[in-house]
């Protein structure tokens, strides 16, 4: 378990992380999010006694990392991939690191073997791409058998059958009762890994649930309809706080109406219907309602995005991101 209490981080007049409070249960899959800058990394660095709090404090399975008589055994991290020594190979990297806590040989060789490097593993850790660095990051994790596991960007450069991998491993290790706390940009991944998630935003976590409570959170009323008669649906239907937009032939998008209200308005109307799906937001969609005015950074490309969005009927209005 990971407990963190009025965590804070000053770099200089840099609020990197803003007094955060948050608990990492064991047994499931806890996700961090957040946007570039948003003091991810530098919360990981905290736990793991890499970087010292300006204020508050965080423990590791009841103690400070550095408390902790065999840190390896208690917590394994991936945070930076490229902190290999780059001359050795990776069985004598992880070697290296499994003498430091009397980790037998076998197993090093079963963490190679479970994160794919059997094969590599005479070869020079400089040499790697950035996915084989990062199996190699996750096998020096994994090498303790740590009750917690932090995973900072784990899928990153890793191929699809990679990602299905960390994706199939962090499970299972939830599965088994630990503490799985990793970091990702991919979204669409992140809601097929996680159970739980912390958002983070400018230094301050915006929110702590599960991933379905976040998702219904910013569930917008929203559905897609086929008729042969849309433009008298869409006549219809409208009113203050509906928008409807015919997006193909005989199709609408009508947002601020559930479905019963729509077939009931039709109904009364003698408006054949083909179609009434009601749509459900993604958690992209509800990453971004969330995190909307935290980002440190935003592209015009962003901006041009947010405001066709909602064009469309989308959630995300757009805003000034300028910062
Ligand atoms: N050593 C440092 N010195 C000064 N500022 C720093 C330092 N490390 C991080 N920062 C700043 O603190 C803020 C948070 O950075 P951090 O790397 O924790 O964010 P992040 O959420 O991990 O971002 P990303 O998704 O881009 O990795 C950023 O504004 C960053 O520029």
């Amino acid at each position: 378990m990971i407990q963190a209490e009025g965590l804070r981080k000053h770099y200089g007049p840099k609020t990197a992380v803003d007094g955060i409070s948050f608990t990492v249960q064991p047994g499931r899959v806890t996700g961090f999010l957040g946007p570039n800058g948003a003091g991810k990394s530098t919360t990981m660095r905290m736990i793991m006694g890499l970087d010292r709090p300006s204020a508050g404090h965080v423990t590791v399975n009841g103690k400070p990392f550095a408390q902790h008589k065999a840190p390896l055994r208690e917590v394994g991290a991936l945070l930076d991939a490229k902190a290999v020594h780059t001359g050795r190979s990776a069985y004598n990297h992880l070697r290296a690191i499994a003498a430091t806590h009397d980790i037998p040989v076998s197993r090093v060789h079963e963490v190679m073997a479970m994160t794919g490097l059997t094969e590599v593993a005479k070869k020079r850790a400089g040499g790697f791409s950035l996915g084989m660095g990062q199996r190699l990051g996750i096998a020096n994790a994994l090498l303790g058998d740590p009750q917690t596991l932090i995973l900072d960007e784990p899928v990153n450069g890793l191929d699809p059958e990679g990602v299905l991998w960390v994706r199939n491993l962090v499970r299972y290790l939830a599965g088994q009762g630990k503490t799985v706390f990793l970091s990702s940009h991919l979204m669409s991944e992140m809601a097929q890994t996680a159970d739980h998630l912390l958002v983070i935003g400018r230094g301050q976590l915006i929110a702590d649930m599960s991933v379905q409570n976040l998702i219904a959170s910013v569930q917008q009323k929203k559905a897609l309809v086929r008729t042969p008669q849309s433009a008298e649906l869409a006549a219809a239907l409208a009113a203050p706080g509906v928008s409807v937009t015919q997006s193909a032939h005989e199709t609408l998008e009508v947002a601020g109406l559930d479905t019963r209200s729509i077939a009931q308005i039709a109904l009364e109307r003698q408006i054949l219907l083909y179609e009434l799906t009601p749509q459900e937001a993604s958690l992209e969609q509800a990453y971004f309602e969330l995190t909307r005015g935290a980002a440190e950074y935003q592209s015009d490309f962003s901006m041009a995005t947010a405001t066709h969005s909602q064009a469309t009927g989308m959630p995300g209005q757009p805003q000034n991101y300028k910062n």
